[in-house]
């Protein structure tokens, strides 16, 4: 049995669902399918998740949102009216989507995500009719019914333990499935979203579940490349990775598989095979647990902005047992996650999310460090980039830190800090958000250009 996700952009319009239908007709061993909510049609479109966000809002603000419902109930009518649908059909979808009428905004905001939820649910109900229209037995599965349980807080989904025994039962069901990605339910019946991107990893624990042979997650590139189109265009394609390979490069910027959804499928062995609606006989890319390591030493470089720093200096840090954890407490109580802490023999740095400071939240950090642990120096560096150099191919091989560093010199981007993960799998430098799209560059340069032509010479 095959899991296949299509992702937003496979279902953008009926042109592409067609696509999909023809995809689940040629393989009878694709039993259930996961969609998305409909992507962009065209590079400035919206996608649906972006506009029941949109919806959500104006709902917040006191404003009806009549017309963003108008449109959303629109892309729907319209893809299910050129797919060839029957008004009764079209009528049954719609009504779905209009329920969310009388959701009333909360609180918690927790009814953003029943919000939502209603793109990939509506998706789903949608391609269920399209499949038996064309002769292929299918069922729309609800989340609930499938089991698919969780909790957590607003688009952070976490699934709960129990939850793969019972999702497993899919596997007995006759007819092809269609289940919505992207969300799941919290055993007392509320909605709860991963975060975006997240039918990825809807996908992965079902394929997880059923024990798939192979979890083929459909989207619209021949393959993942070893660096992201928008900063090279012609990047090398990558045919196989590694579960750990794949982690570090989703960690930093790959957004075409998300990084939550690989450890599903690496606790179950299950390979992921990233493929194209638009090209299926394209290669794609496989994920697995383990490669050939005569496949170059660096299999892709990625790169995210939106870090800083918090650097701490304090003379004879070395000798003073519980300082680490002390600093650490104190972002711990201001509920801040850490990624990294690069350190030395006086100092330590804490590279940390912008993104997840809140207001003063920073400031308030820094008194509690100088008042409670007597430090000579602290500062913080915004505006950090994070680039990950990932290959399983540096743990045999010598001078990968040096070429990707001397590169950096080359280009004349100042390091503002370099950290080798301990899986030794990956390299990270830091350095200013300005110079991530050129820094990237220049190593793809070291790592791929130069290094192909050292091999054909
Ligand atoms: N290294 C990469 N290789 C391929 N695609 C990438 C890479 N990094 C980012 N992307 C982007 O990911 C996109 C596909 O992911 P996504 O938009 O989530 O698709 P879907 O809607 O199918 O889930 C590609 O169109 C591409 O722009
Ligand atoms: N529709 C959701 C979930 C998702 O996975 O979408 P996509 O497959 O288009 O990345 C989002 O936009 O976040």
């Amino acid at each position: 049995m095959k899991v296949a996700k299509f992702g937003g952009t496979s279902l953008a319009n009926a042109e592409q669902l067609r696509k999909v239908c023809r995809l689940i007709q040629a393989d009878s061993k694709r039993r259930i399918i996961v969609v998305s909510a409909p992507g962009k049609r065209y590079k400035d479109d919206m996608k649906v998740t972006d506009m029941l966000i949109a919806y959500g809002q104006h709902r917040e603000e006191g404003r009806n949102g009549e017309e963003l419902l108008g449109l959303i109930v629109d892309r729907y009518a319209n893809i299910a009216r050129d797919l060839g649908l029957d008004q009764s059909q079209i009528v049954r979808i719609t009504d779905a989507i209009e329920q969310i009428r009388i959701l009333e905004p909360d609180e918690n905001l927790r009814w953003r995500d029943a919000l939502k939820a209603v793109g990939e649910d509506t998706s789903a109900r949608l391609f269920a009719e399209l499949l038996n229209n064309n002769g292929v037995q299918a069922a729309y599965v609800n989340p609930m019914d499938a089991g698919l349980l969780v909790e957590g807080t607003c688009g952070d989904a976490r699934i709960l333990p129990g939850t793969m025994d019972i999702l497993a039962k899919l596997s007995n069901r006759e007819e092809r499935l269609v289940i919505p990605g992207f969300f799941g339910y919290t055993p007392e019946g509320r909605i709860v979203t991963f975060s975006r991107g997240g039918s990825d990893i809807t996908g992965a624990i079902i394929a997880a579940a059923v024990g798939a042979e192979v979890y083929e997650n459909f989207t619209d590139v021949d393959s993942v490349l070893s660096v992201n189109p928008s900063i090279i265009p012609d990047a090398a394609p990558i045919r196989e990775l590694t579960y750990r390979e794949m982690r570090e490069l989703s960690y930093a910027g790959f957004t075409v598989y998300h990084e939550e959804a690989l450890l599903p499928a690496f606790r179950a062995g299950i390979p992921v095979w990233i493929r194209n609606t638009n090209n299926p006989a394209a290669e794609g890319t496989r994920i697995v647990a383990e490669r050939p390591s005569s496949d170059g030493v660096v299999a892709g470089i990625a790169s995210a902005g939106g870090f800083c720093s918090i650097y701490v200096t304090k003379y004879l840090m070395n000798r003073e047992i519980g300082f680490g954890r002390r600093l650490l407490q104190i972002l711990e109580e201001n509920r801040i996650p850490y990624e990294h802490t690069p350190t030395g023999i006086d100092n330590m740095s804490i590279i940390v999310r912008e993104s997840v400071l809140g207001e003063g939240t920073l400031e308030r950090v820094i008194q509690r460090i100088k008042q409670e642990l007597d430090v000579d120096d602290i500062r913080v560096v915004h505006r950090l980039a994070l680039i990950m150099v990932v290959g399983e191919g540096m743990l045999s091989s010598v001078g990968a830190a040096a070429r990707a560093a001397q590169s950096l010199a080359e280009a004349g981007i100042n390091i503002q800090m370099i950290n080798q993960g301990c899986s030794e799998v990956s390299l990270m430098f830091g350095i200013r958000e300005e110079d991530e799209k050129r820094a990237v560059a220049h190593l793809y340069e070291a790592f791929f250009r130069e290094a192909k032509v050292a091999i054909s010479r």
